[in-house]
């Protein structure tokens, strides 16, 4: 039995981290952590868990954690994950953290796009970037897994086979997508207000976002030369799911087939990644771990789409197969709905 602690329990992520996790009988949820001194049962805080699991939200510290729990998942902001990754790394617990704070490998970057300095710099770097498509076998030993932006994992998964391949030209492309309102977390904000957000869709972050960095560095590793992308979020009137719509510039002539065939070869064996004819939508990823990916032709211009559910694959599911694979449990498990 793996004894799990989730940390920011109250929040979106964790609730789908919960319900993937219950669903493998070798896995105890033994803690939650929420910064609430009243200490609120978890069905109090997501109705859905009634009945599912008797756990309330306690305000524990990194150590106590530890003396219940072998794996943490870190569902906080970034800046409060990484004010106690190093005590629970210290205290002899693994951990997945699903915020920024440890994807970028430069602290130099990572206070420009976040505007904070980094309070633990030297694990930038040597951290495991989570993303089981590209990396797995890093995945196994890792004691830290700096589990994926949503935006960034499906972008990079549909620009990744054809960087890889020198198939596309590494600057000047163009990724414009958009999110369901569930990406900005449950803290209540102005901009995630109903009225505000219902019946309207708005670019945000516009050249400033910080997925930017963290997709360019990914490609960047992945292509060997350096990856520059104009990457424009838009919030969409929907609950989740994530649409990237995405024009890079081919290297040489290759047509459609051809291209679907490169992907169908680098994803082969990877159980989340369905490469379709069809142009890929929210709707058929949705509460599930699938990355799906096509592409089309306007003329000469390609056209790559890939959607995903920001919840699962973008969060809660992918920091689930990282866990997997760092357990020794199929890569699969808990995630196959
Ligand atoms: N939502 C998404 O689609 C995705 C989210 N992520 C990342 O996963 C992490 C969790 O996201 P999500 O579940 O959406 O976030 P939420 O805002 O829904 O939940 C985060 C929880 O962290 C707790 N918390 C602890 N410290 C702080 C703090 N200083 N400020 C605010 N909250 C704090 C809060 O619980 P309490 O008040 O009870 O202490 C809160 O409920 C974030 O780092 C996010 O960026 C990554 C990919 C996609
Ligand atoms: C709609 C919305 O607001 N989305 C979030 C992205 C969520 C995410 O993946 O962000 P992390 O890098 O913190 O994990 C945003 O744009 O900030």
């Amino acid at each position: 039995m793996t004894k799990v602690a989730i940390m920011g329990a109250t929040g979106y992520a964790a609730l789908e981290l919960i319900k993937i996790l219950l669903r493998n009988p070798d896995v105890e949820i033994v803690a939650l952590t929420s910064r609430s001194e009243e200490s609120p049962h978890i069905s109090e805080i997501h109705p859905c868990l009634t009945g599912r699991l008797d756990l309330c939200c306690e305000a524990l510290t990194p150590a106590e954690i530890a003396e219940r729990s072998d794996f943490v998942f870190c569902a906080l902001p970034h800046v409060a994950s990484m004010e106690v990754i190093p005590d629970l790394l210290a205290e002899g617990c693994r951990v997945v953290d699903l915020s920024a704070d440890y994807r970028l490998s430069d602290p130099a970057v990572y206070e420009k796009w976040y505007h904070h300095v980094h309070i633990d710099p030297t694990r930038l770097g040597s951290t495991v970037y989570g993303l089981p498509e590209l990396w797995s076998e890093k995945i196994p030993d890792a004691d830290l897994i700096a589990n994926p932006g949503c935006y960034t994992s499906t972008a990079i998964l549909g620009l990744a086979p054809l960087m890889a391949a020198g198939l596309i030209e590494p600057t000047g492309i163009i990724i414009d997508a958009k999110s369901g309102v569930s990406g900005a977390g449950r803290n209540p904000k102005l901009g995630t207000l109903y009225p505000e957000c219902n019946e309207s869709i708005t670019a945000y972050g516009v050249g400033t976002h910080r997925h930017t960095p963290e997709i360019e560095e990914v490609l960047t590793t992945v292509g060997g030369e350096e990856v520059k992308v104009t990457f424009t979020p838009h919030l969409t009137p929907m609950n989740r799911g994530i649409l990237a719509t995405m024009y890079p510039r081919l290297t040489k002539a290759v047509s459609r087939e051809e291209l679907l065939g490169v992907y169908r070869t680098f994803y082969e064996g990877k159980p989340f990644v369905r490469i379709i004819d069809a142009i890929p939508a929210t709707k058929n990823v949705s509460g599930t771990n699938y990355c799906d990916i096509s592409v089309q032709f306007a003329g000469d211009q390609l056209i790559v789409f890939s959607a995903t559910d920001n919840l699962i694959k973008g969060a809660a599911g992918v920091a689930v197969q990282n866990f997997n694979l760092m357990a020794g449990y199929p890569e699969t498990t808990g995630l196959i709905v």
